[in-house]
């Protein structure tokens, strides 16, 4: 059992506010301090967030007075969590980290900085170990870690049982990708109401270089990324929460028949299960084998949001196979995702 106090940057905004909910009742973590903009610093939680959860803003935060993002005003923190605005999230994390707070980050800035992990507890749990590497403060206590995009945690997470079984060779994805991800007030109306815009700016490169990041291995002081090609395309849909994912993916040994293939995913060994994590689902990759499924209304809230889903799987006509795989793009591909992140350096005893 841990007991660790925890700050949340970036507390008012859409990530922000899961975190807030996340936490309210969690075993571990307790929230003690909340920071955001000059434009809600001095506020009460209540009175600067417009609050977006579909439950009661928890009581634990409500009047905690919301300050700026300066490390002096978390003293009383173990470590923070980061929802920051990604224009401002690389300087203040730096700071934080300078300063002997360790960052736990969803922004995209320290992503594919080298020494900084890029986090997924069931697909490379082994990269936390980067953070002895970090020299941000000066006795290594303050440093970043960061979990991916979300359209990279679905990618990674379902590429990873094929990537154990026959290891990959080239990957094309569109993501479909709801309105939520686009943080609040978000797309405006008259562009996503009953339409879909297929442009999301600096989403196709992100999914590119972070899922072969996240599938690299640990060099001496870095990750050697994998060389695999990937090709996206990222539009926006007018779902609210949850991004679906359509992947095609050639694989370097050839499976002898689909069935090979769906063995590999239900056979598939999450590494970090005996850890026994509060957040960790029990399936974190499961396969649905109804034609219709997975979908964002009805599957992205499965196991709290955390778990990623793989459907549709099938022999693929000019790539080997093909699948849509979905995650919870707020909850998995961000403020779960991270909180997961810091279960797992919480019980392998990184914070000191
Ligand atoms: N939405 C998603 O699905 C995902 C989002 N992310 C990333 O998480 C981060 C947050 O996203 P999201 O919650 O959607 O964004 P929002 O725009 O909803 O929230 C941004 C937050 O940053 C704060 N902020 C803005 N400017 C400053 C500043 N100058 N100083 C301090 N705080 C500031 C805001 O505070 P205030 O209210 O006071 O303005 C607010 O709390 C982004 O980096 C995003 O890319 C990552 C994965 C998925
Ligand atoms: N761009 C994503 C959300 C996001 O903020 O991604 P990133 O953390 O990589 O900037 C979306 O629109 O759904």
């Amino acid at each position: 059992m841990k007991n660790l106090n925890v700050g949340i940057l970036g507390a008012t905004g859409a990530v922000g506010q899961k975190f807030i909910r996340l936490l309210e009742t969690h075993p571990w973590f307790t929230i003690s301090s909340l920071g955001a903009s000059k434009r809600s610093a001095g506020k009460k939680y209540k009175q600067a967030v417009h609050w977006i959860e579909k439950t009661e803003l928890p009581s634990n935060a409500s009047d905690i007075v919301v300050t700026e993002c300066i490390p002096s005003e978390f003293a009383d923190v173990d470590f923070v969590f980061s929802g920051l605005d990604s224009s401002v999230a690389g300087d203040i994390e730096k700071s934080f980290a300078e300063a002997g707070i360790p960052v736990i980050s969803n922004a995209k800035n320290y992503r594919t900085h080298e020494q900084v992990p890029l986090l997924v507890p069931e697909v490379n749990p082994d990269h936390a170990e980067l953070i002895t590497k970090q020299s941000f403060s000066k006795n290594g206590d303050g440093w970043i870690v960061t979990n991916p995009n979300c359209v990279s945690v679905p990618l990674s997470m379902s590429l990873k049982p094929l990537d154990d079984a026959f290891g990959i060779e080239a990957v094309v994805v569109t993501s479909m990708q709801s309105i939520s991800g686009a943080g609040y007030p978000g797309v405006a109306s008259l562009d996503i109401v009953a339409n879909v815009v297929p442009y999301i700016g600096g989403e196709e490169d992100k999914v590119e270089t972070e899922s072969t990041k996240l599938l690299g291995r640990v060099n001496e002081n870095s990750i050697a990324y994998r060389d695999f090609p990937i090709q996206a395309t990222a539009v926006r849909v007018p779902t609210v929460d949850g991004h679906l994912l359509s992947v095609s993916v050639s694989l370097e040994t050839k499976p002898e028949s689909i069935d090979e293939v769906r063995k590999a995913f239900t056979d598939w060994k999450n590494p970090i299960a005996e850890l026994d994590l509060p957040s960790s689902p029990e399936t974190p990759v499961r396969l649905y084998e109804e034609d219709r499924h997975p979908q964002p209304r009805l599957h992205a809230d499965r196991e709290g949001g955390m778990q990623t889903a793989v459907g549709r799987l099938r022999k693929g006509k000019v790539m080997d196979i093909g699948y849509v795989t979905l995650a919870h793009n707020t909850i998995r591909g961000a403020a779960g995702g991270a909180i997961l992140n810091g279960e797992l350096l919480a019980a392998k005893g990184y914070f000191k």
